[in-house]
């Protein structure tokens, strides 16, 4: 069984707002002796409460900013919580961001080895797959070549077909990929669908509101780092267009199920 769970989560970035100091910062330095801030917190995810299981196909909507992908990276390990507690338990394939990370002197072979490791491969449970990752990429003998002379697109088409090769319980999603030329597109897709379909859990990040229903039957609205709703994804895409469009009327009453966290201003 594959659970997620966020107990109060919070999460702040302290980041230094720029890498250089203004010539005013310097005069207030150096002439005043006085210390101009050079760090600013983001309160990027903020007392986050979020239970989900077998079953949920959960979408994450929200305006640019909202905290939607440190949502999902928090969730796939990535980023632990500042405050609170997250579980999940089920393994994970995380889809963003997946051509970060080769080595650029290993050949493709060497990064299919050392990405299966790196995604919870065994030697003994990597060797039967490596085949079929080899040929779902379709880059032949460019697989004995240093990544580092690979094109964007052959990087993309290695990576995804790396991080798909896995049976995850819980399936993580940023934005529904766009990779490779149009004949690997249709390859890809075809193996989301397939690995959606038999994830136990699935989280997914995306703006494209028309097809999150279709794909999804539970959404997450945040904003500023809030949960705004958590509920049925008609009800939830509705609500959202009707704030960014006031002229939409929204839903009338939320049936129950949803759980509004944090009410409109
Ligand atoms: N590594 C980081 N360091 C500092 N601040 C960050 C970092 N990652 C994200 N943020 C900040 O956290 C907030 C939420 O960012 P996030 O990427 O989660 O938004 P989003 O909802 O996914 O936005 P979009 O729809 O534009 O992709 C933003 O204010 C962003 O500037």
């Amino acid at each position: 069984m594959a659970t997620i769970e966020l107990n109060d989560v919070s999460l702040t970035f302290r980041t230094r707002t720029s890498a250089k100091l203004t010539l005013k910062e310097y005069v207030v330095q150096h002439l005043f002796r006085r210390k101009t801030s050079q760090w600013m917190s983001v309160h990027a995810l903020s007392h986050i409460n979020l239970h989900a299981q077998d079953g949920d196909r959960i979408g994450i909507i929200g305006h640019n900013g909202a905290g939607k992908s440190t949502l999902l990276k928090l969730l796939a390990g990535i980023y632990p919580p500042t405050k609170g507690k997250r579980r999940v338990d089920g393994s994970i394939c995380s889809l963003f961001d997946i051509a970060l990370g080769f080595e650029s002197e290993a050949s493709g072979w060497e990064n299919i080895t050392y990405r299966g490791y790196l995604q919870g491969e065994t030697p003994e449970s990597l060797k039967p797959k490596i085949p079929g990752i080899a040929e779902f990429s379709g880059l032949g003998d460019f697989l004995k070549m240093p990544v580092r002379y690979y094109s964007a697109g052959m990087l993309i088409r290695l990576a995804f077909s790396i991080a798909t090769a896995v049976e995850p319980e819980v399936l993580l999603i940023d934005e529904v990929l766009s990779v490779g030329d149009l004949a690997f597109q249709m390859k890809a897709q075809e193996r989301m669908q397939e690995l959606m379909k038999n994830a136990r859990l699935m989280v997914m990040v995306s703006h494209d509101l028309k097809s999150l229903p279709v794909l999804c039957n539970r959404a997450i609205w945040m904003d500023q780092g809030h949960v705004r709703m958590d509920g049925d994804v008609k009800d939830v895409v509705k609500a959202y267009i009707a704030s960014v469009n006031p002229e939409t009327d929204l839903p009338a009453v939320h049936d129950g199920q949803g759980r509004i966290e944090r009410e409109a201003a």
